[in-house]
């Protein structure tokens, strides 16, 4: 299923919910703007590399639309436009002053030299600065891209419209980023991972963790859970799934990681190494963490799946016809507006420090993190329960209500 049409039908479900009008539905489902762009760029030999980058900005309602940029070989138009709506869900569902956008290029980074990579993002800000700014739409990192790719983005940014470091967010902590930005999105995964294996009444020692994906997100979450006694039995990455059924050492893993040239896991053996799609459906996981790329659980592999809580650190892991299935299963699944919120919670803070020209402490943004999460994680269950529905649909539907009620204020 494409991944816009996967984004849709979990908005119709929710707007069932609040029984919206379908021309209002079909309003806020139509982002405001997409723009696709040549990228092309001279390599280190000389010879010419042509690329396709976007920019989708999706609603503006709430505030300043706000999403990350990915760089992965599957970027398209599609993609990119279902993540920028679910970005408008997911800064209305924590209740940050922002829309929604997302952008992108379709290229494998790791095809890049680190001056190609940053020739690349130079060129795509060329293409694309008059439509980015610290009141308008502001960046972030997403798969393939960090704080270094950021540093370009803001650098090329300014030549064109001068000193404004808020015009982009999970900047190096040097250079006017926030402390904490870094492993926020994981950090907060394992804490709302905590909270809902407490609601489930699951013990942490008892409850293993599997981790799909081993980059920015799944590596902090799984150095979260694993400080929080959770046995961490599997991680992966595109060279394999690394399994130990006593539990992995996750600071070797992570020491591993740092050491191998192009941060893969590849080589590790201290445990089993297994098929990179076994994670998914080991038999002896309680919670399964996907932190990698959209659509990975299907009707295909839904059934085999033996996790109670499944909790989604990725953007739109699961397609709508697996979700049917997992729900009936009763299996818990905290949906990713949710779960993964915790970066832009953090990126907002930075954009707010920017702004005031401050700097607050690492305790101060995690304590200001925890509280912004557990607000939202309260709600969500909260409505989820009296309202008897799943986590997806609660968190949808505050989310929409949200947005619907910004725009009848403004007189939309
Ligand atoms: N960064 C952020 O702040 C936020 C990210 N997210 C979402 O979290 C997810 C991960 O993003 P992030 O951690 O930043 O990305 P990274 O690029 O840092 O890491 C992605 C990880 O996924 C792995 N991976 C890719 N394909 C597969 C596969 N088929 N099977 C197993 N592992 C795979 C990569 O492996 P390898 O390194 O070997 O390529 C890498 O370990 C994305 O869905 C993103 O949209 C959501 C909110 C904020
Ligand atoms: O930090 C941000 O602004 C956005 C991060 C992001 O792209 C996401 O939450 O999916």
């Amino acid at each position: 299923m494409k991944a816009f049409d996967a984004t849709r039908r979990f908005f119709h479900r929710a707007a069932d919910h609040l029984d919206l009008d379908m021309g209002v539905r079909e309003s806020m489902l139509m982002p405001q703007r997409e723009v696709q762009v040549q990228v092309t760029i001279e390599r280190d030999d000389g010879s010419l590399a042509n690329f396709v980058g976007f920019r989708v900005q999706h609603d503006k309602s709430r505030g300043p639309m706000k999403g990350g940029l990915r760089y992965h070989h599957e970027v398209d138009l599609d993609e990119t436009r279902s993540l920028a709506s679910l970005m408008t869900w997911k800064t209305a569902v924590v209740n940050l002053p922002y829309g929604g956008a997302k952008g992108g290029i379709g290229v494998d980074p790791r095809s890049l030299s680190l001056r190609e990579k940053e020739r690349l993002t130079r060129t795509f800000v060329d293409q694309i600065h008059d439509i980015i700014g610290p009141d308008t739409d502001i960046p972030a990192p997403d798969m393939g891209t960090d704080f270094r790719v950021m540093a370009w983005f803001r650098n090329q940014w300014e030549k064109y419209h001068g000193f404004n470091p808020a015009v982009i967010t999970g900047k190096p902590v040097e250079e006017y980023g926030a402390k904490g930005r870094e492993e926020a999105t994981g950090r907060g995964v394992g804490s709302l991972t905590v909270k809902t294996a407490k609601r489930l009444g699951m013990k942490p020692e008892q409850s293993r963790v599997a981790i799909q994906g081993f980059g920015n997100v799944g590596s902090h979450a799984a150095k979260f859970l694993a400080e929080s006694q959770f046995p961490i039995v599997a991680v992966s990455d595109i060279s394999g799934t690394y399994y130990c059924e006593k539990g992995l050492d996750i600071g070797s893993v992570f020491h591993h990681k740092l050491e191998h040239p192009q941060g893969l896991l590849e080589g590790y053996d201290r445990c089993d190494v297994l098929p990179i799609n076994a994670l998914l459906t080991l038999k002896d996981v309680d919670i399964l963490i996907p932190a990698a790329l959209g659509g990975v659980i299907t009707e295909e592999n839904a059934h085999q799946i033996s996790a109670k809580a499944i909790i989604e650190a990725a953007n739109g892991p699961i397609d709508p016809d697996a979700d049917v299935i997992l729900n009936d299963r009763g299996i818990t699944i905290l949906p990713d507006i949710l779960a993964n919120a915790g970066g832009v919670t953090v990126s907002y803070f930075e954009w707010v420090q920017n702004r005031q020209h401050y700097r607050w402490s690492l305790d101060r943004v995690r304590q200001e993190l925890d509280r912004t999460l557990s607000d939202a994680f309260e709600n969500v269950w909260q409505t989820a329960h009296e309202r008897e529905i799943s986590l997806r649909d609660a968190a949808f539907m505050i989310g929409i209500s949200r947005v619907r009620r910004a725009s009848e204020l403004a007189g939309r």
